[in-house]
């Protein structure tokens, strides 16, 4: 079962009206902790639809790459392990992000969550398999040039993990976060170099992940090039599973 989660009884199913007298339950859908997933190739849009998500729904977003990011700096054996393959763009073993984002989990028992970036492989998933309940996994299918040309684009603020993109999102000043005004950088993952080697392999790791929760039922695949555009779908599925805390407009 799903840390702090309510088991079996799925959000958005309680349809029956009960009688005048019956006391009335609390809906599923106020008391049932979501559990959510964001799958996608790098660039795909996962932190930008999470943000929003987290943002409108009031759940946690909780990001593998953010978290390895920050292990980094730790010194920790973990940290300096996961830099070697992150400095490649390679995934780092299962047993290490797994055991990293166990205890992220843990530490949210009791909020609504949802993961970007993980799982990435079907061991990853198995071992989510064994704390949690997925209630929803949303799949963004981009094409690969547009992946190209919006990491190439890409500039993140390293301490908090807010990204711009100097075409879609650009900061306020140029190079610059708008909340801290500490310097932007590019992630040395997102030279073209090493993004096509992530690319080829997220492909290979994520076809397994996908035919899971496909044969699951709770796998939702969004297409396109443009996130404001697939933004009102992801926005209407997951209100349907939780009422939103912000209206869809405000982005
Ligand atoms: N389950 C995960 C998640 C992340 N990573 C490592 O962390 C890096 C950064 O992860 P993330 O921020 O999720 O970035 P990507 O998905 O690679 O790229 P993006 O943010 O562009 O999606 C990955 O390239 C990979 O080296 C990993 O090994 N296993
Ligand atoms: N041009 C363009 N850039 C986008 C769009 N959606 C997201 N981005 C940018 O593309 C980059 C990758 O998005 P991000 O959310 O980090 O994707 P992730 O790698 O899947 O987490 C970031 O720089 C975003 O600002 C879009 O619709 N158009």
């Amino acid at each position: 079962m799903c840390p702090g989660g309510a088991g079996g009884a799925r959000p958005g199913r309680l349809t029956r009206v009960p009688p005048r007298s019956a006391p009335v339950p609390v809906p599923a859908m106020a008391s049932k902790l979501l559990r959510a997933v964001v799958l996608g190739p790098p660039g795909s849009g996962k932190g930008t639809v999470c943000e929003r998500i987290a943002r409108r729904f009031g759940l946690q977003h909780l990001s593998s790459g953010q978290f390895l990011r920050e292990s980094l700096g730790g010194g920790g054996e973990a940290g300096a392990l996961a830099q070697q393959y992150l400095e490649r763009g390679l995934l780092v073993p299962d047993h290490v992000i797994t055991r990293l984002m166990m205890a992220e989990l843990e530490k949210r028992r009791e909020q609504h969550w949802l993961l970007d970036g993980f799982p990435r492989t079907l061991g990853q998933a198995k071992a989510l398999d064994g704390i949690c309940q997925l209630d929803l996994v949303i799949s963004l299918n981009i094409p690969f040039e547009t992946l190209k040309d919006r990491l190439s684009a890409r500039w993140v603020h390293p301490a908090s993990g807010r990204v711009y993109n100097m075409d879609f999102n650009p900061p306020h000043t140029q190079g610059v976060d708008d909340l801290t005004g500490e310097p932007l950088v590019q992630r040395e993952d997102d030279r073209p170099e090493a993004v096509a080697a992530r690319l080829r392999k997220y492909k290979d790791a994520a076809k397994p992940v996908m035919e899971l929760y496909k044969s699951r039922g709770i796998l939702h695949s969004f297409s396109g090039t443009e996130t404001n555009k697939i933004w009102p779908y992801v926005y209407t599925l997951l209100s349907s599973r939780i009422p939103p805390v912000l209206p869809e407009e405000e982005h």
